[in-house]
């Protein structure tokens, strides 16, 4: 995982996609802004086909799959070409998945209990979910205890936050679908999603 988080930018763009036909403008898009690194959410009928598809399209760009829930779904994800995983949360059988696959895996963890269970599990890099109101002082307070674990918090960020987050010490990256929200995709507003992650690249 450290290679692909280090280059994820440091913003993470999640993608919920429903048609294939967005996925590759899409994906244009958020490169062009400087993104390079993408979340491809298990979240919609053709998720798989849109990671295929953008890997075979946009080679430069690193996609990883994300909502993965099972380790039938990491599997998936890996055959279709992501190169990543991203969870919501810790199980035991998604870490044995992952790490018989060799998948890079970004497991998401909420409690000081959850942390230490992916700790014990070999992961040191993990998704703080949902940040929402309390993920500045859940990563100030887990600094002192797990130094040798970093964050990437994702769930409720926003431009206004974003600033906040990246200056803590302990997070490598930060995610959220603020970067290509529905409207915006459906609507094909290349342009403006362009700019939002140039915006975030900016405030980093
Ligand atoms: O499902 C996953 O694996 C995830 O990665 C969850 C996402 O990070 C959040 O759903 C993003 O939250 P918002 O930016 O508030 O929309």
């Amino acid at each position: 995982m450290e290679g692909i988080l280090v280059q994820a930018a440091p913003v993470l763009p999640v993608l919920v996609i429903d048609d294939p036909a967005l996925a590759v403008p899409l994906a244009s898009a958020l490169w062009q802004g400087g993104i390079s690194v993408l979340e491809v959410t298990l979240r919609t009928g053709p998720a798989l086909e849109v990671i295929r598809h953008i890997r075979q399209e946009l080679p430069e760009v690193v996609v990883g799959a994300g909502t993965v829930l099972s380790a039938r779904q990491m599997q998936q994800a890996q055959q279709a070409g992501a190169q990543f995983a991203v969870s919501p949360g810790f199980t035991p059988a998604l870490a044995e998945a992952a790490t018989g696959q060799q998948m890079p895996w970004l497991p998401g963890v909420q409690t000081a209990s959850e942390v230490m269970q992916a700790r014990e599990a070999g992961f040191r890099q993990l998704k703080l979910f949902p940040a929402g109101e309390r993920g500045l002082e859940l990563l100030d307070s887990y600094a002192g205890p797990f130094q040798d674990v970093v964050f990437c918090p994702s769930g409720g960020i926003n431009p206004a936050s974003l600033a906040r987050y990246l200056e803590r010490p302990n997070v490598i990256c930060c995610g959220g679908s603020w970067l290509a929200p529905r409207v915006l995709v459906e609507a094909r507003e290349w342009p403006t999603i362009t700019g939002l992650a140039r915006q975030a690249r900016e405030s980093c």
